[in-house]
């Protein structure tokens, strides 16, 4: 039998777990005579009467345990009851907040309704209305004038076992522009889908906003911004404080994975910090290899040989080049010299088509895919393009909303059977196209990925499904097989793994309704191959940390990360049946030693 001591402990521990993000500094943290339990457990609906009446709490909440039915119902009723997105999107962090078990269980049951309302596009409007909406932390924010000093800050996190952490200066958010630290919301939004998607545990995860000034002239004269009024630091002032922070993050949790998200140049630091840390940017190389997951799908679907495929590509920054790499990567692998594979590509930026001879200084990304082949001829519109490359797929990484005009669409269905059309811009509004003009313009033979959600369409008696080419279906998973078998960095091999991936997991039903990409509601079972794939191959490439892993047949190694998964329902079963137990081996030890029972 458990003794008192180990029993609070017991309960202690666990009570903590069925919380979310404890909010005391442990080292404030003052000795009880009960324990510290997160004010999530005292308050869980669920929770049984004793365990209530151990914890102290009886009484001070409604008297009739609910079920978790009860609970969802009564959540999303009050969810749907909200008139704005905006205020769905408060009440679902305020639940998390409240009671992360209960958060991520209707987040895992609800996941085509609740993640439009905490990712893109919805993620974007709450950016955008940060200093106006906020209200809790919920993460790090970081400040220039924290350099020199980055490691102390970092201890005041109060989570001792971070995996993950999202990192952004929001200097980019979404197609929306430069948001300062208004873009909190999307390391948050990110570190959700970890979670709910590819069970990271919650309190492993770190939201991270770091305040690097804004050129957001409008934000600098808000009053209720919440961020220094001061302009952009220079590229060598950012690159001396990240070279710190990543330093300060590794020394804290020496495993860390880091995810950089939403920099408006994000090339500078990949390049500075792939090798030794285990990061990756999850919007040139998750983008890019969620894109060439649908490619490859798209391409045999087309019946148009990888060889015989032409690409434009509205939008020639960070993500449109790591998309065409990554690309590049896949038709190589299909047998294409890498001459031949980037010859497939024409890059379209806000002067046209990208070319050698155009009279402007490209930026050096650009170079790799800008033609020499234009005979001296410059192409200023994307029409202009179409008609000049007679392409078989159109991507749109532009934000430029309705970009793809009826014009090139219907151009695009007459010039192809199977046109492969990819507005992937963030969110809805920024999208090149809807899925409906893409239907209706080429007559349903469309094979269509976009980057923010649609609904499926009814055109001519015949209901169309859209895929969502979103990086959610492979950061999750490079995020948990990096973490998973302990890899020292993320290699291109694991980024091109998670691509792969994707079409392995496609149902014969999926492919008949022509989708490029598994219904969004097996993500979780997705997440699980994609990690499954990035640490094969890390394991080729000898980043893995995790040597027993290799001696794993596939089948057991996908068994072994879903097991590793943290599973709300799981976690609150658990947690209910230790807390019952505990409660009544504590009323049992005190009517031994005459103590008169609460329970
Ligand atoms: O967040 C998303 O939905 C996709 C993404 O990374 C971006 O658009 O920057
Ligand atoms: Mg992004």
């Amino acid at each position: 039998m458990a003794s008192k001591t180990a029993t609070q402990n017991g309960i202690a521990q666990h009570s903590a777990n069925y919380g979310s993000i404890v909010t005391h500094h442990p080292k404030k943290q003052k000795t009880h005579s009960r324990p510290h339990t997160g004010a999530e457990a005292h308050y869980d609906t669920t929770i049984p009467k004793p365990v209530r009446k151990y914890l102290g709490t009886y009484g001070l909440f409604p008297p009739e345990p609910d079920t978790y039915e009860v609970q969802k119902k009564r959540c999303l009723a009050q969810l749907r009851s909200k008139q704005t997105n905006i205020g769905k999107f408060i009440y679902l962090s305020q639940l998390r907040h409240a009671n992360v078990h209960l958060f991520y269980r209707i987040l895992t049951d609800h996941f085509t309704e609740i993640t439009p309302l905490v990712y893109t596009p919805v993620v974007g409007e709450a950016c955008q209305r940060w200093s106006e909406i906020y209200m809790l932390p919920e993460g790090m924010y970081l400040s220039y004038l924290d350099k020199g000093n980055i490691a102390n800050v970092l201890k005041n996190w109060h989570q001792e076992h971070v995996e993950i952490t999202v990192v952004t200066d929001g200097s980019r958010i979404l197609g929306l522009g430069d948001l300062g630290v208004n873009g909190m919301g999307i390391p948050i939004g990110k570190l959700a889908l970890y979670t709910g998607c590819a069970g990271i545990r919650p309190e492993g995860t770190l939201p991270l906003t770091i305040d690097l000034g804004t050129s957001n002239k409008a934000f600098r004269e808000d009053p209720l911004y919440l961020g220094s009024r001061r302009d952009k630091v220079t590229p060598e002032e950012e690159k001396e404080f990240l070279d710190e922070l990543m330093e300060a993050l590794k020394e804290r949790w020496p495993d860390i994975v880091i995810q950089f998200e939403d920099w408006k140049n994000p090339f500078p630091s990949l390049q500075r910090y792939r090798n030794d840390y285990a990061m990756f940017n999850d919007d040139i190389q998750g983008t890019g290899a969620v894109i060439m997951g649908g490619i490859i799908g798209a391409v045999q679907q087309s019946d148009v040989a990888a060889k015989d495929h032409r690409a434009v590509f509205l939008g020639a920054g960070s993500a449109g080049v790591g998309v065409a790499q990554q690309i590049v990567d896949y038709f190589v692998h299909e047998g294409m010299s890498e001459d031949d594979a980037k010859r497939k590509f024409w890059l379209v930026d806000s002067k046209g088509l990208v070319t050698l001879d155009r009279g402007d200084k490209l930026a050096d990304h650009k170079v790799y895919f800008a033609r020499d082949d234009n005979e001296g001829q410059q192409y200023k519109s994307l029409e202009e393009v179409v008609d000049h490359v007679k392409p078989t797929i159109i991507m749109g990484l532009s934000t430029i909303g309705g970009a793809f005009t009826p014009e090139i669409l219907q151009k695009m269905g007459k010039m192809n059977d199977r046109p492969i059309i990819f507005p992937l811009s963030n969110p809805v509004s920024k999208s090149e196209c809807t899925f409906e003009e893409a239907i209706v313009n080429t007559d349903g033979r469309a094979l269509f990925a976009s980057g923010s959600p649609f609904y499926p369409y009814e055109y001519k008696g015949k209901t169309y499904h859209p895929g969502q080419g979103n990086n959610m279906y492979v950061f999750p998973g490079i995020g948990l097989g990096t973490i998973l078998c302990k890899a020292i960095k993320v290699t291109s091999n694991m980024i091109y793994a998670s691509g792969e991936a994707l079409p392995t997991m496609i149902t014969e039903e999926e492919k008949d309704l022509a989708l490029l990409y598994p219904q969004i509601t097996r993500i979780r079972d997705v997440s699980a191959r994609v990690a499954l794939y990035v640490i094969r191959a890390a394991q080729k490439d000898n980043v893995d940390r995790l040597h027993h892993l290799r001696d794993m047949s596939d089948e057991d190694l996908e068994e072994w990360i879903v097991e590793k998964m943290y599973d709300p329902h799981k976690a609150v079963e658990s947690i209910e049946d230790e807390l019952e137990s505990l409660a009544k081996d504590l009323a049992h030890t005190r009517s031994l030693q005459g103590e008169k029972s609460m329970l």
